[in-house]
């Protein structure tokens, strides 16, 4: 059965003012699956997420959106069709609390009950079911990062935009960040467009991985080839830094990041 297209991208250039960043980027994402982005710091992996969520204007090429041209669609319009997404650092309420949270989420764009998508939206994430009534600022980096999700969720996106999910959380979270974002795409076949800096991470979740240098790609390896290390080790010579996370630290929230050169 063929699989439907969801996101595609050609030749799009974009920046911020006269600052051009993205060069002609090339991209396709199919349903249900996750193409991760890879790439050093600056090399315009989150300036990619925020021109697909119109945040940024595209200068030249297209995109498209579920056979829709978005290329000049607002934000609102874009979220709408179905993109959610998750920025970096989180942008959840810090004075608001969980629950709250996951209400300002519904008012702003969800459907159906509300009590009925906040208890399927807590069974998905038993974590936060206990962390409710905490405001938002006062929950480790890790539930930070659960509950942005959660909350992208709330507004019932077909398509995910995620923006270093990993970054700042510990080893546990990690993990059932991943286990979370497996199991929400193989039930709901959503797309996910994944930026990342922590190899481990974007291999086991991803269907493909494209690596981001200076605005263009330019590389892509499927998900055979990403568990050969070897072809790993050469693809990623200009030195990449294969980054895991360690959690140093009694309340396990400090964190330092070991990056082995390849
Ligand atoms: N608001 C801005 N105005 C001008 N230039 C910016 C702005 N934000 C980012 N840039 C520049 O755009 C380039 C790409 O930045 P971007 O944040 O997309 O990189 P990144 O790959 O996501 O990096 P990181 O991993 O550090 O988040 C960088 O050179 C950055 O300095």
């Amino acid at each position: 059965m063929q699989k439907k297209l969801l996101l595609r991208l050609k030749d799009v250039a974009s920046g911020y003012g006269k600052v051009p960043v993205l060069h002609g980027i090339d991209l396709d994402v199919y349903e249900n699956e996750i193409v991760g982005i890879l790439g050093h710091n600056g090399m315009g992996k989150t300036t990619l997420l925020k021109a697909v969520m119109g945040f940024l204007p595209t200068k030249s090429g297209t995109i498209e959106y579920a056979n829709t041209d978005v290329t000049r669609y607002p934000t609102n319009a874009r979220a709408r069709l179905g993109i959610g997404y998750v920025p970096q650092g989180r942008g959840i309420f810090p004075q608001l609390t969980v629950q709250e949270n996951l209400r300002f989420a519904y008012r702003n764009m969800g459907q159906g009950s509300e009590a009925d998508l906040i208890a399927q939206i807590l069974s998905d994430f038993p974590r936060l079911e206990r962390l409710l009534d905490r405001e938002g600022g006062a929950l480790s980096g890790g539930e930070q990062q659960l509950l942005a999700l959660a909350r992208c969720l709330m507004q019932a996106p077909d398509f995910l935009l995620l923006d270093e999910p990993t970054e700042g959380i510990q080893p546990s979270i990690i993990e059932e960040m991943a286990d979370t974002l497996i199991d929400q795409r193989n039930r709901r076949g959503f797309g996910i467009l994944l930026v990342e800096q922590n190899f481990d991470f974007i291999a086991d979740l991803s269907d493909r991985v494209l690596v981001l240098e200076r605005g263009e790609i330019t590389g892509s390896l499927s998900r055979s080839e990403l568990s050969d290390r070897e072809k790993v080790d050469r693809f990623l010579g200009f030195g990449a830094a294969r980054s895991t996370r360690a959690t140093v630290g009694l309340d396990g929230e400090d964190e330092q990041e070991i990056s082995e050169n390849v």
